[in-house]
């Protein structure tokens, strides 16, 4: 059965739960702080956890896979278990893989992510450009074919990244610039919102540079941990605040095990992301 675009579906599970994104990030820090052995038993406690605390609450769960990764084929089965799971609860899933290769071999990463028929199918997923925005087309058609979204890395949170998406290229246009206006291209004529994001980190400050105006969604790591808050939104996103999703990862996480501090925390942020986004504007 085919599902509606995934920027529709995006659109409806944010304006219904609000547009909070937790991240599913078991560090090993965390599991320690929640009482958990860093071993397999302990990842999915840990993520058994997360979900049942937050499945019906927040938009979307960005589950990061590196974490999942470090443990090998268990690890894989404890995140395609969470999977499962997030989707019964009705969350919507943001695969954190951020892949990028030559096109040949994003035919196999979009299989992986994007194909129904996978067990790691995920509603989007995060990929770098940085082979240039043209080799992610393989993944863009499997988007398209299953309903799917895909988050573009545009100007990451972590200072480091500006090296790289704030360069120049011959055109005058920054690396980062130029991902954004492939992705309104993509997006163009999409209703409510297109299925093609960016990701744009909520720490990066004033981004009026930048025409953020993709019609598409724009995944605001960084609020937290990394010291942005959601009162920076607006500052950082101007008119396009009302398509960011706000992610949160060890800001909520570190809250656990109990399940009601997890709640308490998550419904905290989503306070905070309403009144700030709210009153943006107006
Ligand atoms: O620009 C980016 C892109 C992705 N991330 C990822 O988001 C979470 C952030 O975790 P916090 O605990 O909320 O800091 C993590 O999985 C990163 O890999 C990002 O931070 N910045």
């Amino acid at each position: 059965m085919t599902q509606d675009p995934f920027g529709a579906r995006l659109r409806h599970a944010m304006d219904t739960r609000g547009p909070l994104c937790v991240g599913i990030d078991p560090h090993a820090s965390l599991l320690a702080d929640w009482g958990l052995n860093d071993d397999v038993a302990g990842l999915a406690r840990f993520t058994r956890t997360v979900v049942e605390a937050l499945g019906e609450q927040v938009a979307v769960f960005k589950p990061q896979s590196a974490f999942f990764e470090r443990f090998g084929s268990q690890g894989l089965a404890v995140l395609e278990t969470a999977l499962a799971e997030a989707r019964e609860a009705g969350a919507l899933i943001l695969m954190d893989a951020k892949r990028g290769d030559i096109g040949s071999t994003m035919g196999a990463y979009a299989d992986t992510y994007l194909n129904p028929r996978s067990p790691l199918f995920s509603d989007a997923v995060t990929l770098s450009p940085y082979l240039g925005f043209g080799s992610l087309r393989p993944a863009l058609d499997a988007a398209v074919l299953n309903g799917c979204g895909v988050f573009v890395l545009a100007l990451t949170s972590n200072p480091e990244g500006q090296e790289v998406q704030r360069a120049v290229r011959a055109d005058g246009a920054s690396v980062a610039a130029a991902m954004l206006r492939h992705l309104a291209a993509e997006n163009a004529g999409a209703e409510p919102l297109g299925s093609f994001g960016a990701v744009v980190g909520a720490t990066l400050g004033d981004l009026s540079a930048f025409d953020l105006a993709v019609n598409g969604p724009l995944l605001a790591p960084g609020i937290g941990a990394q010291g942005a808050t959601p009162a920076d939104l607006p500052t950082v996103f101007g008119d396009a605040v009302r398509n960011v999703v706000p992610s949160v990862s060890r800001g909520v996480l570190r809250h656990g095990p109990d399940a009601a501090a997890l709640r308490a925390a998550a419904a905290r942020f989503a306070d905070e992301v309403r009144t700030a986004v709210g009153t943006a504007g107006a």
